[in-house]
């Protein structure tokens, strides 16, 4: 279903409010290795605001360390803030209230290495069921019917269902683990670093996956990398990051064309471009 070109798919279907907001997020950690009484903190975000609404694609770049992970951690309610606020559809959130459920069908995650996010000795059907179950959601018949729709969204075959993520391609598994990150029909997805761990020749591949699905299903996709010319191709809004703190947003278009920020020009100096390798065919999972 994807092909090797990028199709974009910017600004298609924004709505208005977001679904989520931060306010002035702070949060701290202790270093690592650091003393027990006078611990060092590490400001990972440093009073971060940022707002996403259904169909639209923001990137989240900037190097590694800069608070990216951590701010996702955040966006996807794992972690508390130190300070400031968490605002899930205008009201504020805290992973210990009552929203919880609602925010967890809501916002889902996909992390940047299947080999490490899928359990190598479930099958593919139980991956694509587990957070259904969680939910208590359906009967034993409609989740598995779910895991069918799940599996042709992302392009694989039904036999798919009965291997197990170790028996199938890195390009496949992150395909796999986007099927998991849609089986509660979120309203926003947050990917982060989702092709960093992928063959060059299966990253095109995905990028486009993500940005059809996102159009399709209007979802809100925060898109978060170290590596400014994927963002470029995926994002409507980018937002750069530095240090915990974001230090330059806009269109992707402006960002590129006329970037504000002297970060922003050593990280835009400093891109390769990723995309411009040759993406390949993937293997079909039929042959399995
Ligand atoms: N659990 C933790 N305990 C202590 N320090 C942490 C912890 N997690 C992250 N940090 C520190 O916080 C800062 C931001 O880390 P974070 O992982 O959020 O950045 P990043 O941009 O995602 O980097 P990378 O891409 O390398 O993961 C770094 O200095 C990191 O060492």
């Amino acid at each position: 279903m994807s092909t090797t070109t990028l199709a974009g798919a910017r600004g298609a279907g924004v709505s208005a409010a977001p679904v989520l907001e931060l306010r002035d997020v702070h949060v701290h950690h202790r270093a690592r290795g650091g003393k027990l009484f006078h611990p060092t903190i590490v400001r990972a975000v440093n009073g971060v605001d940022f707002t996403i609404a259904r169909g639209e694609t923001v990137g989240i770049v900037g190097e590694s360390g800069c608070g990216k992970s951590t701010l996702a951690s955040v966006l996807v309610g794992l972690r508390e803030p130190t300070s400031g606020s968490v605002l899930f559809h205008d009201a504020p959130f805290s992973r210990r209230g009552g929203a919880r459920k609602e925010f967890g069908k809501a916002v889902s995650i996909i992390f940047q290495d299947p080999a490490t996010a899928l359990n190598p000795r479930m099958t593919v059907h139980d991956i694509l069921t587990d957070p259904l179950l969680v939910h208590g959601i359906g009967t034993r018949a409609s989740r598995s019917a779910k895991v069918y729709e799940l599996l042709e969204l992302v392009g694989l075959p039904a036999s798919a269902a009965e291997v197990s993520p170790a028996q199938i391609s890195g390009g496949q598994r992150q395909r796999v683990a986007i099927a998991r990150a849609l089986a509660l029909d979120p309203e926003l997805v947050i990917a982060d670093e989702p092709t960093s761990a992928l063959d060059v020749s299966v990253r095109a591949q995905v990028l486009n996956l993500l940005t059809d699905l996102k159009a399709k299903l209007n979802l809100g996709l925060v898109f978060i990398s170290h590596d400014i010319s994927t963002v470029r191709y995926v994002a409507d809004r980018i937002c750069v990051m530095n240090a915990g703190r974001i230090v330059e947003q806009g269109s992707a278009a402006q960002v590129f064309d006329n970037p504000t920020n002297d970060y922003t020009r050593t990280l835009l100096g400093a891109a390769p471009s990723l995309l411009a390798a040759p993406a390949t065919t993937q293997t079909p999972l039929e042959e399995l």
